[in-house]
Order: structure tokens, then sequence, then C-alpha cells
């Protein structure tokens, strides 16, 4: 621009203009800064009013979903047959996982959810069937399904479990564990059940009713508590159990009963027994095998001939048969958890052999697995036992409250079977279907030779002894899936 253009602009702009006198490039600056304004303007409209559309996308799926962390979803076929299929879907929003059981054809849907009270359900799909509201036992049993779609057991009502627990009142308790308060109950026909109400903490309710639901739903075996059915409402999980009428293990060892154990020598082998075969069941009849995790004496339901039935199925897992192990979060209870897995997470159906073999025992020696008001050296049961064996004072070890003395052959061969049981290395411990054997063998005191040429015909009647005790009487009940 030469000399004679520039001042030509500058007198250009600094001409006064119409507008209130103002000279041209004043003008022109505000012109240009209105403009910056406006878009500026704009563009931050146009940002709120996206973030206000972003945030309210929850608040709107709430209308088709809760907002609260679980949903349940029954799906249900309008089958003329009885045969119609149905699912329960838990969907878990936040950090729990989701669960599903057997989904059906989602021709029909109800949902309810944590949001509404227990008699409300909603509707969200065209072709929806409510059940009257019977979502929360408000629409009545009688229009809820009475048979479990999920191909076993029966699907309570609230109203039902209410109604047999006598509003599952404080009364009706008969016991408190990790997961959930169980009640004892009488059903409309009479039957009496063990309804276990679980807590609804942060998911563990949904992990614990899918857990057994899945571990021991379709299981038949007279040493494993029957899973009777289920209630799905609302926010509760209730698990229906048959009823064990006399108590637990750990009552009768270490509640107080005077100065003679009602548990003679007799009884307490049943007891082992009863335990190892349906140990040996779930680990050798069923596949994908089941490992209990959480075998001890508080699990170990008793009826009136004292025949012993495993519970609490709540941390159970799956091990498939091309599976030799799962990493979990340890769990269990102090004293009976095997030291690989305690150690590592490394869990295998030799871990329910090691709590096995710590229950054996507790039960010869009347003794808690860990007893802090015991003389250092004892409290640790395994550790003491050990030592006592070593020093050749088997017969000093027995519960003093036993109301007699069994053969010092039968107590050894005991001692011997919960050692091995408890064998710091894994592999070493026996497998339940031989632990059974070694229990009901007469010759386990025999040389090796007779019994290495003895062994092939155990394998045999392993299988035999494990599938005889399952019941199949329900049709393919007793298989797993
Ligand atoms: N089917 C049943 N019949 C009779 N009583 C039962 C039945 N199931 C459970 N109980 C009683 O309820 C108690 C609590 O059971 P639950 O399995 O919830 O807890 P736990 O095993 O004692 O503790 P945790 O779950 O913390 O290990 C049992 O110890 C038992 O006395």
């Amino acid at each position: 621009m030469s000399m004679y253009d520039k001042a030509f602009m500058n007198s250009e702009l600094s001409k006064p203009t119409s507008i209130f006198g103002l000279r041209l490039w004043v003008v022109v600056g505000i012109f240009v800064g209105a403009i910056i304004v406006l878009v500026l303007f704009l563009l931050s409209v146009c940002i709120t009013s996206r973030r206000r559309h972003s945030s309210k996308k929850p608040d709107q799926t709430l209308t088709l979903t809760p907002a609260v962390s679980k949903e349940i979803q029954e799906i249900v076929h309008h089958d003329s047959s009885s045969s119609a299929a149905a699912a329960v879907a838990v969907d878990h929003r936040m950090s729990v996982p989701e669960i599903q059981i057997d989904i059906g054809k989602s021709e029909h849907r109800v949902v309810f959810s944590d949001r509404q009270s227990s008699g409300e359900s909603r509707a969200t799909s065209n072709d929806t069937a409510s059940y009257g509201g019977g979502g929360g036992g408000g629409g009545g049993a009688s229009s809820l399904p009475q048979v479990s779609h999920l191909g076993w057991g029966r699907w309570y009502t609230l109203r039902e479990l209410e109604a047999a627990t006598n509003g599952l009142s404080d009364e009706n308790v008969i016991g408190e564990g990790g997961y959930g308060i169980v009640y004892s109950g009488v059903l409309g026909d009479n039957t009496r059940v063990a309804v276990k109400n679980l807590l609804n903490n942060r998911g563990q309710a949904e992990r614990e009713f899918k857990v057994e639901v899945d571990a021991i739903g379709r299981v038949r075996h007279k040493n494993l508590v029957r899973l009777l059915g289920y209630c799905v409402e609302g926010a509760y999980r209730m698990l229906v159990y048959e009823y064990v009428d006399n108590g637990n293990l750990d009552q009768w060892l270490h509640g107080d009963m005077g100065d003679v154990s009602p548990l003679t020598w007799s009884h307490r082998m049943n007891i082992i027994q009863g335990t190892a075969k349906g140990l040996a069941y779930l680990h050798e009849g069923l596949e994908p095998k089941v490992v209990h995790r959480d075998i001890k004496s508080s699990n170990i339901l008793l009826d009136r001939q004292w025949n012993a039935k495993v519970s609490d199925f709540g941390l159970a897992k799956l091990l498939g048969s091309d599976t030799s192990y799962v990493t979990t979060r340890v769990m269990g209870t102090f004293g009976y958890v095997a030291p690989e897995y305690a150690c590592t997470g490394m869990l295998t159906e030799k871990s329910d052999v090691y709590s096995f073999g710590i229950l054996i025992m507790e039960i010869i020696t009347g003794r808690n697995p860990v007893d802090y008001a015991r003389p250092p050296g004892e409290v640790n049961l395994v550790e003491w036992l050990k030592t006592m064996v070593g020093n050749r004072k088997s017969d000093e070890v027995v519960d003093p409250k036993l109301p007699e003395m069994p053969s010092s052959k039968a107590l050894k061969r005991l001692l011997l079977v919960a050692l091995r049981c408890v064998d710091p290395d894994a592999q070493k411990r026996p497998k339940m279907g031989h632990v059974l054997h070694m229990l009901e063998a007469e010759d386990l005191l025999l040389p090796t030779e007779r019994r290495e040429s003895s062994r092939s015909n155990r394998r045999l009647l392993d299988k035999q002894s494990i599938d005889r005790d399952s019941d199949t009487s329900e049709g393919d009940s007793s298989r797993w899936r």
C-alpha cells in the first residue's frame, strides 16, 4: 500500500458518520465486536443445551427402567400349555455384573423395580401382561405362576412366604448368617420350610441368589439341603428350603449340652459319612462340579436321625471338567479355609476336602478349629492334633463329652483320614469319593500292597456309591442341567 493509499484510508476512516457522529473506524469496531459477542453467546447457548440434554438422559430412562441399581424382569410365555417358559433377569446397573437366569422369549414382560412398592408392577412393552399387581403380592398368589419356570422347584409369591412366616416375624427367626436371615415357616399345604431372606446389600443378595439357584436348584441328594423354590419380588430375594428339624452341628458340638453330649460316636460317624457323601456328589457326581467353599459345622444341618445335610451354597463355585481350578476372592470361614486357597485364591475341590478334614477333627475333639481361649499350642486345632498324634496320645484328643470312647482302631482310622484331608499339599489330599471309601473301608490299616490291589475296585465302586444316594425320582433332576 502506497503512502497515498494509507493517508486516504485514514482520512476515510476518520470521517464522522451519521451514527451519533461517531467516526467510521469506531462504528466498524463496534460492529465487529458485536458479531464476536453474538457468536460467543450462540456457542454457549448451544453447549448448555447439549449438557442439559445429556444430563437428562438417565431421568428419561427412568420411565423405562428404574434409576436404582436393580431391575427384575419376568418374561413369561402366555402359552395355553402349562409348560410356559419364563425367565428372571436381574440387571445391575452399578458395579454388579448382569445376572440372568434362563431367559425365555419376551413376548410378554412385567417389570418389578426397587423404586416401586412391592405391590406394583409396570409394563414395558406393548404386549405386556401385568399380573394384576402380583409383583409384590398385591395381586394375590393365584395370578402368579405356581410352578417355577427355571425348570425346577416352585416360584413363591412374597404374600405366600409372608403368610408362611407370620409376616417374617422375629419369633420365626431360626438363624442369621452373613447373607440373610433364616425364618421357619409353614406353607399353605402344611409343608414346613426354612425361608432365607437375603440381605440386599450392594448386590450380594443377587449374587447369593444366583449362586444358590445355580448350584443346588436341580440337585437332589439326601445329604444336601433341598432348595424347594424361590421368591423374586421387588427388592426381595428369598430362597425356600426343606426344613431340617434338628439344628446344626455347631450347636450340638459347642452349645450348652451339659457334661455328656447327645452325639454318640456312631452319630458322629453317621454325620461324617453323610457329609462326605454330599460332598462327593457335588465334586464327582455333577458336571460342572460344585465346590461348596464354606464347609463348617454351622452349615451341616441335622435331622432327628442325626443325618447330615450340607447347607448354605451361597459361596459355591462351579468348576467345569476342563477347568482344574478357578481363582477367586478368598471367601469362607476362618479356620476352615485351605492354606493354598487362602494364599493364592486358587480354588479346587481339594479346598472343600481340607475344610472337611477340619470338620472331622472338630467332630472327634469337640473343639473349634481356632480357639483363643485354649493354652498356647492348643489354639490351632490342626497343629495341636498333629502334635498329639505324633506323641502317640491319640486317645487323649477325643471330646471329653463323648458318652463312650470309640475303639482305638476306629479312632486312629478316622484321625488318619482327617490328617490326609488337611495335607498342606492339596494334590496329596484324597478326593471325596476316596475319603468315603476310607471311612467305610475295613481294611484301611492293612499293608499298602493290599490297599493298592483293591484300589481299582474302589474306583469302580466310587461312582456307584455316589450315584446311589442321589434321588433321581424327579426325572433328570439329579443331573446337572
Ligand atoms: N433348611 C434349614 N432348615 C433348618 N434350619 C436352617 C435351614 N437353613 C438354615 N437354617 C438355620 O439358619 C442358620 C443360619 O443359616 P445361614 O446359612 O444363613 O448362616 P450360617 O451358615 O450360620 O452363617 P454364614 O452364612 O454367615 O456362613 C443355620 O445355622 C441353621 O441353624
